[in-house]
């Protein structure tokens, strides 16, 4: 287990409202992390600072040793949400995008994952179904090889058999030395796969606990425990 981010003293304000206050993290590699919090606590903002899709006016992000934007986005394949392309785009023009922009694109990858998740490379964008686009930003992003992976919401507002089939993506296709972190404000479907658990709390990172310690220390399943950190009945 080697360290794979560090994030120091980061804190972040949006029209001079403060989003994420005194954030500190490390996470080691070879993980499946869940970043968990209410709407609106800062889960998205967070993954795009650490993507280094936003600026960080203040604090450090380290991922994999990089600390310079540019090279930290080639070491954090982040769940982009496609907004960038045009309705009419097809999908084997996203994934021929996918492999001119990130040299560690893998299409030998990305055709596995695509094919157990029943994606056709001639459909275009206007056409997919809420959870087929779901599909394809799993199969986009795991197809990357990188060290650090960032899956934002990857279940929201998806059917239970495409959950299903994203979910064990996810375990399928997770190399043993990456760390993948997924937000979700519903804890149930991905509580299983977790190792570790961030909380994100009153702008700042409540606490970083392993699935293990939550059992051990608080006896409680991991979505219990994030419902009862929000209520305020389980303390650090
Ligand atoms: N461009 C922006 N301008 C102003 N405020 C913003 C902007 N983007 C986000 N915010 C605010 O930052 C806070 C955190 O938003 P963010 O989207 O990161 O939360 P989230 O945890 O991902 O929420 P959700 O679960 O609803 O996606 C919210 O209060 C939101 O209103």
């Amino acid at each position: 287990m080697t360290n794979l981010l560090r994030i120091k003293n980061l804190n972040y304000k949006k029209n001079n409202k403060a989003i994420l206050k005194d954030v500190n993290l490390n996470l080691t590699s070879g993980k499946i992390v869940g970043l968990l919090g209410e709407n609106g606590a800062g889960k998205t903002t967070l993954m795009r600072l650490i993507a280094g899709v936003n600026s960080l006016p203040e604090g450090v992000i380290t991922v994999n040793g990089a600390s310079k934007k540019r090279e930290i986005k080639q070491n954090v394949s982040f769940s982009d949400q496609l907004g960038g392309f045009s309705k009419n785009t097809k999908i084997g023009d996203i994934v021929k995008f996918y492999e001119n922009v990130y040299p560690d694109f893998v299409q030998g990858k990305y055709l596995e994952i695509a094919e157990y998740l029943g994606l056709d490379e001639g459909k275009r964008i206007s056409s997919l179904s809420t959870g087929t686009r779901g599909k394809l930003i799993i199969a986009l992003t795991l197809s990357r090889d990188t060290k650090l992976y960032l899956l934002d919401e990857p279940l929201s507002g998806i059917d239970s058999m495409s959950r299903k089939k994203i979910i064990s993506s996810i375990i399928r296709w997770k190399t043993d030395d990456s760390t993948i972190v997924i937000s979700d404000h519903y804890v149930t479907e991905i509580a299983s796969l977790l190792d570790d658990v961030i909380i994100i709390k009153d702008e700042t990172i409540y606490q970083v606990s392993s699935v293990e310690d939550i059992q051990e220390k608080y006896h409680l399943g991991v979505e219990e425990y994030y419902e009862q950190v929000y209520e305020g009945s389980v303390t650090k």
